[in-house]
């Protein structure tokens, strides 16, 4: 059994896998970190290998109070990775999108595929069907765009994910709502359109916490799956157990 965990810059998710069968998922803040882990190690005593994946501000010695009970693996840029990174910078990319893009190349083989993450921020990954990394697109999620215009202006409230009642706003909310959530659904219909003008063929990966939301409002056909990126780090570590 092995416990995965991904720190993302809003929240923490974790899955307990067995046999590369998804058995259960924890959503939690980094303050309950310690106490969940404990917990989810004393329901699930087969747990041998801890995986963890961090974008946030959460380092490796947060976990290293547990190497009694199980082996620790925080996942790094040195770790070995099926494809080859083409990243100009390859220190600074995310290891949440190198984990992305190595669960698209294990899943989906011998293909072209793009990888949309819709969490804190939107991150776009591309990877060719020989397997190489080339990068993608950052850009800000849902909530950052609510909380940003709230944050940045003087007369903005602060208001939550809404479907738009229409494309035309006739109030502040509405507007809003129309700009963030249409905005948004644009942005990733016209990526993926300007994509498609480069590359005749790839599939499309959907994943993050507003996976559910976008889905049912994109044109194209995905793969949507909110849990990709947990089931991409157990991919990846079983990957790396086999070839290193
Ligand atoms: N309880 C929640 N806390 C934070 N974001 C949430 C929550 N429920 C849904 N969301 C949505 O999920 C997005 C964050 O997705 P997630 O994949 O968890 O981010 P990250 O991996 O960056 O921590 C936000 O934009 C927000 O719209
Ligand atoms: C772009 C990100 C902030 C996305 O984080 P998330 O929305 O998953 O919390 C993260 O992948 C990151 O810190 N990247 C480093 C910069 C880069 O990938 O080039
Ligand atoms: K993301």
């Amino acid at each position: 059994m092995i416990l995965v965990i991904d720190v993302g810059n809003s929240r923490i998710k974790a899955a307990v896998f067995e046999d590369n069968i998804l058995l259960e998922i924890f959503i939690f803040t980094k303050i309950e970190l310690e106490k969940k882990i404990e917990n989810i190690l004393k329901k699930f005593q087969k747990t041998t290998d801890l995986v963890v994946s961090s974008v946030g501000d959460v380092e490796k010695e947060s976990f290293l109070g547990f190497n009694n009970l199980v082996k620790v693996n925080f996942i790094s840029h040195t770790d070995l990775f099926p494809f080859q990174n083409k990243y100009s910078t390859p220190q600074t990319l995310g290891i949440d999108r190198m984990v992305l893009a190595s669960g698209a190349v294990l899943s989906f083989p011998n293909q072209n595929r793009l990888v949309i993450d819709a969490g804190t921020c939107v991150t776009y990954d591309f990877i060719t069907q020989d397997n190489e990394y080339l990068g993608g697109a950052i850009s800000p999620g849902f909530r950052l765009r609510y909380e940003s215009l709230n944050n940045y202006t003087a007369k903005l409230p602060l208001l939550s994910l809404e479907n738009p009642s229409d494309l035309i706003g006739n109030s502040t909310s509405t507007s809003i709502h129309s700009g963030v959530v249409n905005g948004l659904v644009n942005e990733i219909d016209g990526f993926i359109a300007d994509y498609s003008a480069r590359y005749s063929n790839f599939i499309i990966i959907l994943t993050g916490g507003d996976t559910d939301f976008l889905a049912k409002r994109l044109k194209n056909t995905i793969f949507a799956n909110s849990n990709f990126l947990l089931e991409s780090l157990n991919q990846t570590f079983q990957y790396k157990i086999k070839n290193d």
